[in-house]
């Protein structure tokens, strides 16, 4: 039996939630085309022959403005001094980025084993990723390399394989049909705020935080959970109801449809706004949300 911890790092958008979800088979960890979707760690737990990889996606890197933003940032930085690897994402329509230069050298800090993965190859002509590589190699000692397209799934098998060989024997620390260690009460959370990321625009989603209030199983197998959409000022409520509540009802059926298939149970999914000042700064919101 092998098993190790493998960190997702990399600068917001670079496709690290959507690679996890491709490694893990589920979609466990938010995805959307908006910069800082991930809030926080997500563990994907995978089995590749006789190895449990345990996943973390991490919240993008980028420079802080607000305390959730430093609880943000310094949970993506604890992912990659706990991991054995630690993964690097590069968004090659980007390239070496200002931004990306800035993790590399944090990172020099920080981790012992890095790779660089490559990502979104299905975008790009791969001739170009020949003097990226240069570039990063002479900046950063990388142990190996892979290109990958995390959407459709292109070199996700090899870069799964090459970890499980490598990562070190040990027990298995979940049982091997876990695909994650998240509550299911978080996961109902995260899936209403993705839906805000997918159907608001500007500084909106970046308003709004979502908990989980109660999840009660039902006698018929259902679930009812009721979640609290805290927001940053009056007018991003009044964006996210909509004119006679369209947008809350179309948020809350597209994240109820996407709870059914994740939970495999038919989900009653209630949604309440409340206008909360302040609340990316409070201890207790950024604690429900598995930020310290
Ligand atoms: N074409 C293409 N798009 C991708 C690929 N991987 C991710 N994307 C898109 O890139 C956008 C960002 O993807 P995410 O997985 O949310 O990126 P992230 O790195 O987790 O972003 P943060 O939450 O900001 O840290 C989404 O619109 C994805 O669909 C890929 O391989 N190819």
């Amino acid at each position: 039996m092998h098993c190790g911890f493998v960190a997702l790092i990399g600068a917001p958008n670079a496709g690290k939630s959507t690679l996890l979800n491709k490694m893990a088979g589920a979609k466990l960890s938010i995805v959307s085309p908006k910069a800082q979707t991930t809030r926080m760690r997500i563990l994907g737990i995978v089995m590749r022959q006789q190895t449990q990889i345990l996943l973390m996606d991490t919240p993008g890197i980028f420079k802080p403005k607000r305390k959730l933003d430093e609880a943000m940032v310094s949970a993506a930085w604890t992912g990659a001094v706990d991991a054995d690897i630690t993964l690097l994402l590069i968004d090659t329509t980007f390239g070496l980025t200002e931004e990306n230069i800035e993790i590399i050298n944090k990172l020099k800090e920080t981790s012992r084993r890095i790779w660089v993965v490559f990502n979104k190859i299905d975008k790009i002509n791969t001739q170009k990723l020949l003097p990226l590589t240069e570039e990063i190699t002479a900046l950063l000692p990388i142990e190996k390399s892979f290109m990958v397209s995390a959407k459709t799934g292109s070199g996700v098998d090899d870069l799964l394989d090459a970890l499980a060989e490598d990562l070190p024997k040990g027990p298995w620390l979940y049982p091997e049909d876990d695909l994650t260690n998240l509550p299911d009460r978080l996961l109902a959370a995260e899936l209403v705020r993705e839906q805000i990321f997918m159907q608001t625009h500007e500084e909106v989603p970046y308003s709004v935080t979502a908990e989980t209030e109660s999840f009660k199983e039902r006698p018929d197998g259902s679930v009812r959970i009721d979640v609290t959409i805290y927001v940053l000022r009056a007018n991003h409520k009044a964006i996210i109801i909509g004119d006679k509540g369209q947008k809350i009802k179309m948020i809350g059926e597209r994240a109820r449809k996407e709870l059914n298939r994740l939970l495999e149970r038919p989900c009653h999914l209630f949604l309440i706004v409340k206008e909360r000042k302040g609340w990316d700064g409070e201890k207790a919101r950024l604690k429900a949300i598995g930020l310290e």
